[in-house]
């Protein structure tokens, strides 16, 4: 399997080579040629498989000739055994349609446990064959800056600058990040919002000042791997609840276009998704697009779902490449005209490719907390705010009675205890695994959101190539 930009002009990688460039160097993403599919007989015979299996099983032809089968499943097989429930991605039914899919089950208690995990293995996999370097870069609203950390704090050839929108994480997001001391460790507060963070990022990925000099990886979703590991927790769910012979629609509460993607992808390779729920808060570009076409910036609006406080969704480019025909050179077109204008309009196809498969709803405020509420009230579950955008969307988003309704419960809800505490009246406790977090000591610099004062930061502290 190799890997081609979404952008069209950046040289085609292996699966090895897009896990370490990340970003293209054309600015684009990379995605896999194409899809490989799998038939009704191998889904089926898929179930009751354990996760580090399912999850070999449906990656290994992504990773082709990048690892063997045996060693990848060594490598899921130690990511997923940090998980503290031994099916690592739970399912738990509410009602006779509702269902939440528990994701916070790793080591930072968010599902980009799930992908970072195992990145920080393939990372340190790859890094040993040669004597290269990495300096990741990577911008956070709040969950992927600590699972990230966790990955790869203190592993050697590595090192680590974490941007987060100072002041927009909650505290347990931040310290979950600032209290990892380790040296390799970076933590950067920056002025602004979260999508200011990831154009900083993305910026740095082509400023030859840097890649001449640093070999820059990526831990965002910006990253195949990320997004081909998220691929796997759909089959575990949909095998579940009876496939491949019935469909399973999703609701997924999304920010970067990350993890709904990721069910995307399921589907293309021959999971029944009936239909994926695009949930966002406010901060509604998505719900925009899908429902109207207009996919324009908008000011980002602080909400009690931080993570999701998104206004540029990074992996809308992979579906649009995708929907449009996979034409590299009208998508870098249309991505220039977005970057210069802030605002795009959706084409007829990628509109009409879109609703197949999804649907869009936009919660707000007082709409998440009386999901929380119910949640609470209905089924005795306490769920997080982002989880409750999606459950809200699942609700409400008219699926027929047969089909069950999963719901991806994304962050667990000790990580904002305030906002479930508002509505339940009870506060969620941290599992023990996260330990003194409110006792240890904080690392982190602030910085102006400005790209100059950021490089040079980077430049200072990491390790040449080579
Ligand atoms: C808890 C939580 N839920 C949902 C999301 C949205 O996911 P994505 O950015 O993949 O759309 C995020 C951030 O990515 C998150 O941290
Ligand atoms: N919500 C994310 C934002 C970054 O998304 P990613 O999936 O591209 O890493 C976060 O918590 O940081």
């Amino acid at each position: 399997m190799d890997y081609i930009s979404t952008r069209g002009s950046a040289p085609a990688l292996d699966f090895e080579g897009a896990t370490l460039a990340g970003l293209a160097s054309d600015g684009g993403l990379y995605v896999p040629r194409e899809w490989p599919r799998f038939s009704k007989d191998e889904i089926a015979g898929m179930a009751g498989l354990s996760y580090a299996e399912l999850a070999a099983r449906v990656m290994a032809p992504f990773v082709g000739q990048s690892l063997t089968y045996e060693r990848l499943l060594e490598l899921t097989t130690e990511a997923y055994g940090r998980f503290a429930h031994k099916a690592v991605t739970p399912l738990k039914q509410l009602d006779e349609q509702q269902w939440v899919l528990e994701l916070f089950h790793g080591p930072t208690l968010a599902f980009k446990d799930v992908a970072l995990q195992l990145l920080g293995l393939f990372f340190e996999e790859f890094l040993s064959r040669s004597d290269r370097n990495l300096t990741i870069v990577g911008a956070t609203s709040g969950d992927t800056g600590s699972a990230a950390i966790d990955a790869v704090a203190g592993r050697a050839k590595v090192d680590i600058f974490m941007l987060h929108p100072h002041g927009r994480v909650s505290d347990v997001q931040r310290r979950q990040m600032t209290t990892v001391l380790a040296p390799n460790v970076h933590n950067i507060a920056i002025d602004g919002s979260f999508d200011d963070a990831q154009a900083m990022v993305k910026r740095m990925f082509n400023d030859t000042a840097m890649t001449d000099r640093f070999a820059i990886g990526a831990v965002n979703s910006i990253n195949w791997a990320r997004l081909m590991a998220q691929v796997v927790y759909y089959f575990a769910a949909a095998l579940q609840l009876g496939a491949p012979e019935r469909e399973v629609a999703f609701s997924v509460p999304t920010g970067n276009f990350g993890d709904v993607f990721a069910g995307y992808v399921a589907a293309q390779m021959g999971l029944p998704v009936a239909k994926l729920v695009v949930a966002t808060n406010v901060n509604d570009i998505l719900h925009r697009a899908l429902s109207s076409g207009d996919y324009s910036q908008g000011t980002v609006t602080p909400t009690a779902a931080p993570s999701m406080d998104i206004q540029v969704s990074s992996n809308f480019e992979r579906l649009l490449f995708d929907l449009g025909g996979r034409d590299g050179a009208a998508m870098a077109e249309q991505m220039k005209g977005f970057e210069a204008t802030k605002a795009m309009q959706l084409s007829n196809a990628q509109r009409e490719g879109a609703a197949a498969l999804f649907q869009s709803a936009r919660a707000d405020q007082d709409e998440m907390a009386e999901t929380i509420r119910w949640a609470w009230e209905n089924c005795g579950e306490l769920i997080d705010p982002h989880t409750a955008c999606g459950l809200f969307a699942a609700r409400t988003a008219g699926i027929d009675a047969k089909t069950p309704v999963v719901t991806l419960a994304t962050a667990h809800p000790a990580k904002f205890p305030e906002a479930v505490e508002r509505s339940t009246g009870h506060r969620p406790s941290l599992p023990a695994r996260v330990g003194d977090l409110f006792d240890r000591e904080e690392k982190c610099t602030k910085l102006a959101g400005e790209y100059d004062a950021v490089a040079e930061f980077v430049a200072g502290l990491a390790a040449p190539k080579v």
